[in-house]
């Protein structure tokens, strides 16, 4: 039987002694010159870089937006696919922030599950229970709900407060932990940006899984963020960098530039738990 995602999640937390995720954002107008122009340019980045950091990450974060805006799906699954063989003991999280009516919802579960094989998938919540409940009936696979982003912006609706004067996104916190998550695989997105509230997100669902993107390029203290976002046995986050790791070097270093710049960020963070 295949493990769930919470399963294979606190596995990689033990084995790789990490919470650092790898995030997979290929830009072909930073790729390195070696591979400037190559028609399969996004595969081959993508493939060294998860080469060079699979020893220091407890899973790996392909942002879809990447691949599709250069019509790149072919070579994301054959990214996927070799993942799978090469590290079948990393997660894999498909960052597409879906957010749709119950019936297309179901076209994209099946898009993320299927076609991807993905462990998990991040969803937007704004538009309720039968946007998310598609994702939700596939009992193995991790749903990771947006809740505090790491963008300034964020706070334009996810800081309105409730009619019971509590913030949008504790609340979105708490109906996540205390109705959404029947099947344990639930798990939500906080920024690394705003210490104090993943502290509260932290607070409001004990040991559920956070994605923590906002350290590297978006500026997130390390420190600050394993503070507050760890779990009472010291896990319980994928805290994401991209572009910090990816392109680390712009040299005929890019490889090992990027294993160094993710070991001394899974350091940083080891240092802080
Ligand atoms: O609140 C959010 C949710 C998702 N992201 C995504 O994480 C990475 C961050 O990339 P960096 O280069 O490490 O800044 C990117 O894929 C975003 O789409 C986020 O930043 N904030």
């Amino acid at each position: 039987m295949s493990m769930t995602f919470t399963e294979k999640l606190d596995q990689a937390w033990v084995h790789s002694n990490s919470m650092l995720m790898i995030g997979l954002d290929p830009d072909p107008q930073r790729f390195p010159a070696e591979i400037q122009g190559r028609p399969d340019a996004i595969y081959e980045f993508c493939r060294a870089i998860v080469d060079a950091t699979a020893p220091y990450v407890c899973g790996i974060k392909p942002q879809i937006a990447y691949f599709a805006s250069q019509g790149a799906e072919a070579q994301l699954e054959a990214l996927l696919r070799y993942v799978r063989e090469q590290y079948p003991q990393l997660p894999i999280v498909l960052d597409a922030k879906r957010g749709d009516i119950g019936s297309t919802a179901e076209q994209y579960a099946q898009e993320a599950f299927e076609r991807y094989q993905a462990d998990a998938v991040t969803v937007n919540p704004y538009m309720g229970y039968d946007s998310v409940q598609p994702y939700l009936s596939w009992q193995e696979k991790g749903v990771i709900v947006l809740c505090r982003t790491s963008n300034k912006g964020g706070s334009d609706l996810q800081f309105v407060e409730t009619i019971d004067g509590v913030p949008l996104y504790l609340h979105v916190a708490g109906l996540v932990a205390d109705r959404w998550n029947a099947n344990g695989q639930c798990a939500l997105v906080v920024g690394a940006t705003f210490p104090e509230e993943l502290a509260k997100v932290r607070e409001r669902v004990g040991d559920m899984p956070l994605l923590v993107p906002g350290i590297g390029a978006q500026g997130g203290d390390i420190p600050a963020t394993v503070k507050a976002g760890s779990n009472q046995r010291g896990t319980g986050m994928m805290i994401n960098s991209s572009r910090a790791i990816l392109y680390a070097s712009g040299g005929d270093d890019w490889r090992e530039a990027a294993a160094r710049a993710a070991l001394a960020t899974r350091d940083a963070i080891n240092a802080a738990r």
